[in-house]
């Protein structure tokens, strides 16, 4: 089923070098979601990616495809963030991230959907609760995702399995109450940013099941600049969480103890 939310929704697609997975997920989209919005998210990419994505606005004669073209190579967090600020001038209700090669299944989209729906301000595609799962990921991927996602549950004291997941669902409120103009990540680490800053905001996040399916055409743009810059992020958050646990201990256990009354003698 598809929920009714689905009109006001903007699927956001960064792409650099998707020129054979465009159109392929954007079909797949269009056939699961018919009334969703998509704004491709272009870096100039070399292989007329971006081109593709014009010839597809164009084509489309409801005028749900938009597209972005940046000039240069900046990063999935940089792109997402040009991506959400406009989405949210234009007053989307709902918006979602969604990688362009396949790995995440446009079909799975309606679970992200209703859990928003159902109060979610931040619904996850997790592959690490019940349900959830990944085809043909490489051993040396699944190992990086697995401790990576490790690392920031102990890091950041948090229990989501997948807070690196990139398919993802947004309530508007939510994303509009954050300050995107803080956010400083630029790879794959800026999903746990958000997920972060969502969380310390009180913010209702739910993880829902999804499969992720390892890319059949093109490449990764994983590097270890994004997963140095991931891991240094999460662990000064990780250090400033605990300080700030720190100060609270102390604040309380001030405001238990006796006030400086009469001193005996
Ligand atoms: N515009 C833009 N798009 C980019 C950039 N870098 C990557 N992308 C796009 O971002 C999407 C994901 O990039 P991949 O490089 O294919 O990601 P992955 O290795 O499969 O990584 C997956 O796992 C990560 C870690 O769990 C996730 O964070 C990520 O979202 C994704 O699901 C693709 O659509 C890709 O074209 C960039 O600098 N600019």
């Amino acid at each position: 089923m598809v929920p009714n939310i689905s009109d006001s929704t903007l699927v956001i697609i960064p792409t650099y070098n998707e020129a054979e997975n465009l159109p392929l997920i954007v079909d797949r989209l269009q056939q699961a979601q018919p009334t969703a919005h998509v704004l491709v998210v272009d870096d100039g990419s070399p292989d007329g990616t971006g081109d593709i994505a014009d010839k597809l606005a164009i084509n489309d004669h409801a005028g749900r495809i938009h597209v972005m073209h940046r000039t240069q190579k900046n990063g999935l967090g940089a792109a997402y963030i040009a991506g959400f600020r406009w989405g949210l001038e234009q007053d989307y209700q709902v918006l979602v991230e969604m990688d362009a090669d396949g790995s995440h299944a446009p079909e799975e989209l309606h679970r992200l959907l209703h859990a928003v729906d159902g109060g979610a301000d931040l619904a996850i595609g997790s592959r690490y609760v019940p349900g959830g799962t990944t085809v043909n990921w490489p051993m040396s991927r699944q190992l990086i995702s697995r401790v990576g996602n490790l690392y920031v549950r102990l890091a950041l004291g948090t229990r989501i399995r997948d807070l690196t997941g990139g398919f993802r669902a947004y309530r508007r409120e939510a994303l509009a109450a954050l300050d995107l103009d803080a956010v400083e990540s630029r790879g794959y680490g800026f999903q746990v940013d958000l997920g972060w800053r969502l969380l310390r905001a009180g913010r209702k996040l739910v993880e829902v099941p999804i499969t992720f399916t390892e890319r059949a055409i093109g490449e990764s743009k994983m590097s270890t600049a994004i997963v140095a810059e991931a891991m240094g992020k999460v662990f000064t958050w990780g250090r400033e969480e605990r300080l700030r646990q720190l100060r609270e201990f102390r604040k309380s256990r001030r405001g238990a103890s006796p006030s400086a009354g009469p001193t005996a003698p």
